[in-house]
């Protein structure tokens, strides 16, 4: 169980506040208005921002004191989510040994998740050398290989065309199969949200609200939801 407790989140004169539990293997959208903070929520929860209060845990442990790189996640941005001077083997290696001394199990593993995501033979490739979409799998292979229980993904699909961002969600489908991982996606798109989610927190006010089945949350939208979702 992932497990905000009276959490504050403090940016400059910006304030949030959650508190609320996700399932381990939960499917959670986070939708609500421009500014209404839903990164600053993932951004905490990855330990970029600190807790002004409360605490966050991870399956009865807390993890808000923890390194960013100690918490049981991984997470994805529109931008930036590899490094531009390591090829697309280094890339992916770092999700398993930040030291880069590879051993063959190693090895394999890296090339087992390349292929996984339909990247096979580029491995010696810098990120400047691949496209968008490229570059996309190449960080979601990494996610892959990384297993860990919690997926945050920040609208790392919004620059990519529709057929391509729904490849991309459809490969994150079964990335969060394969390892059950939970995922927390902000995303401005309900279509995308149908297609890979089943819960939906709403920010908005202030508040990071309780995660919310989203068939019932997209047919009824809160007034916060509608003006986003464009429904007069
Ligand atoms: N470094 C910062 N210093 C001060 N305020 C900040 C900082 N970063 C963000 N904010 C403020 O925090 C609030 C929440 O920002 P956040 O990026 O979390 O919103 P969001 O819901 O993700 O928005 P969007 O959908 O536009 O990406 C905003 O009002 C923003 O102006």
């Amino acid at each position: 169980m992932l497990r905000f407790d009276g959490v504050v989140i403090a940016q400059g004169s910006f304030q949030l506040t959650a508190d609320f539990m996700a399932e381990p293997g939960a499917r959670v959208a986070i939708m609500g208005p421009s500014g209404a903070g839903k990164s600053t929520l993932l951004n905490a929860l990855a330990g970029f921002l600190p807790l002004s209060e409360g605490t966050i845990s991870w399956q009865g442990v807390r993890l808000d004191g923890d390194t960013p790189a100690a918490r049981p996640l991984s997470i994805l941005f529109q931008d930036n989510n590899l490094f531009p001077h390591l090829n697309v083997d280094q890339n992916i290696a770092l999700g398993l040994r930040p030291s880069l001394r590879l051993g063959a199990e190693d090895r394999r593993a890296v090339a087992e998740v390349l292929a996984a995501v339909g990247m096979e033979g580029m491995g010696a490739r810098r990120p400047a050398q691949l496209s968008g979409g490229q570059q996309t799998r190449v960080a979601l292979a990494r996610v892959l290989l990384r297993a860990r229980p919690l997926l945050l993904l920040d609208e790392p699909f919004a620059a990519l065309g529709p057929a391509l961002k729904a490849e991309m969600l459809a490969l994150v489908a079964r990335i969060t199969e394969q390892t059950g991982a939970a995922l927390l996606m902000v995303t401005h798109d309900p279509s995308d949200v149908q297609a890979i989610a089943d819960q939906v927190i709403v920010v908005t006010d202030g508040a990071a609200h309780r995660p919310q089945p989203m068939t019932e949350t997209l047919a009824n939208p809160p007034e916060a939801l509608r003006a986003y979702l464009g429904i007069k």
